[in-house]
């Protein structure tokens, strides 16, 4: 079996932020290959033109697919489907898939599409990022145009219209793996901190709330670190050594105001060596991931009779593992990324993964 790629589905309300945060991801994407697919409504749907003129290399045309039919849960097998093996069916693969829905249905559906056998042995879920719009949600609206929501629900026949938006917020709350509270720079400390707080009570065990300010998220923190990168992954040890927009005009300025949300987060790589047992490793790892506050783990574990590499990839509670490739003649070891927001206790979580 190949390595799989990654399929990030991005959700939350019109007017979220979403696709500011996507348009953020493709222009630090450092060289990775990304395809979107958007889930457009109608008149509604100016999305993709927006995406498609921002001009990066990483960002062609061609590498934005978009869904015309409405909700992108009910039209999985008509739509979704074969827009992905069109995009599997290309000589040039994508390195990551990311999927933008306009959290008005549960992205269920969507994840279960991966498991049909076309997708499911080319592609690997990789998580949900539901993205909040912070300050409307500290006012209690959870949009920050209610009406613009509703006339984009009304739009779609396939859609509930009765369920109340706070009851949509909830679902999409509880699906996350990873959330992203957004427009922080329109919340006081005081209320990020009680936004947080309050999300990470209501959403499962172990999802991590990031807070944000136009979607400026590092691509490590959104996607995971590219499978292929553990060659060099001893060289990454910091999230903000390798994702700055330019690199050569200020890597020695720090205090620039735009890295400022890049050290906001942390990186380092645990090696260790065989694992006697996959199935007992991915629930360690998953305990590890909860009680440390772990926003990504990302790596390959060599198994002890197991000719083949088990990779690893967890956002929040979600812990995906499958075999990819032989050693070959590579070291037999066993290598992951944790990646989480500034002050992760790396000695702890050092000793705790390799317990
Ligand atoms: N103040 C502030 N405005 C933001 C932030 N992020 C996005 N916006 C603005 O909010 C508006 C909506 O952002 P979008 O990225 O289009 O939101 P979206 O979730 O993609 O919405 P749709 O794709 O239309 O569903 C735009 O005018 C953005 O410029 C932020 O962090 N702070």
């Amino acid at each position: 079996m190949a390595q799989k790629i990654p399929a990030t589905v991005v959700t939350g309300f019109l007017g979220a932020g979403k696709t500011t945060l996507i348009r953020h991801m493709l222009q630090n994407a450092n060289g990775k290959r990304i395809a979107l697919i958007i889930n457009e409504f109608g008149d509604l749907g100016v999305d993709g033109d927006i995406l498609k003129g921002c001009g990066d290399e990483t960002c062609t045309e061609d590498d934005i697919m978009e869904l015309s039919n409405g909700c992108i849960c009910c039209t999985v097998a008509d739509d979704f489907i074969p827009t992905m093996q069109a995009l599997l069916e290309r000589d040039q693969k994508p390195d990551h898939i990311v999927i933008e829905t306009s959290g008005l249905a549960l992205p269920q559906p969507l994840v279960r599409a991966f498991n049909w056998p076309e997708i499911s042995t080319q592609v690997t879920v990789d998580g949900v990022v539901t993205v909040v719009d912070g300050r409307a949600v500290q006012d209690g609206q959870f949009a920050h145009n209610v009406a613009a929501v509703d006339a984009q629900r009304a739009m779609d026949e396939n859609l509930d219209h009765e369920t109340p938006l706070s009851e949509l917020f909830e679902d999409q709350i509880a699906c996350a793996d990873m959330i992203v509270v957004n427009k922080s720079d329109l919340l006081t400390a005081d209320e990020t901190a009680a936004l947080t707080t309050k999300l990470k009570s209501d959403s499962r065990d172990a999802v991590q709330v990031v807070k944000a300010s136009m979607g400026a998220l590092p691509i490590d923190v959104l996607l995971g670190q590219g499978i292929g990168a553990e060659t060099d992954m001893s060289a990454r040890h910091e999230v903000h050594h390798h994702h700055h927009d330019h690199d050569d005009d200020h890597h020695d300025d720090h205090h620039h105001a735009h890295d400022h949300d890049h050290d906001e987060f942390q990186s380092f790589v645990v090696e260790m060596g065989e694992i006697a047992d996959a199935d007992a490793f991915a629930q360690h790892v998953a305990d590890v991931i909860r009680k440390f506050d772990i926003l990504r783990l990302k790596g390959f574990a060599a198994i002890t009779g197991k000719p083949m590499r088990l990779t690893l990839q967890a956002v929040g509670p979600r812990v995906d593992t499958y075999f990819d490739q032989p050693f070959g003649t590579a070291a037999r070891c066993t290598k992951l990324v944790v990646i989480g927001q500034a002050g992760l206790d790396q000695g702890a979580i050092e000793a705790a993964l390799t317990q």
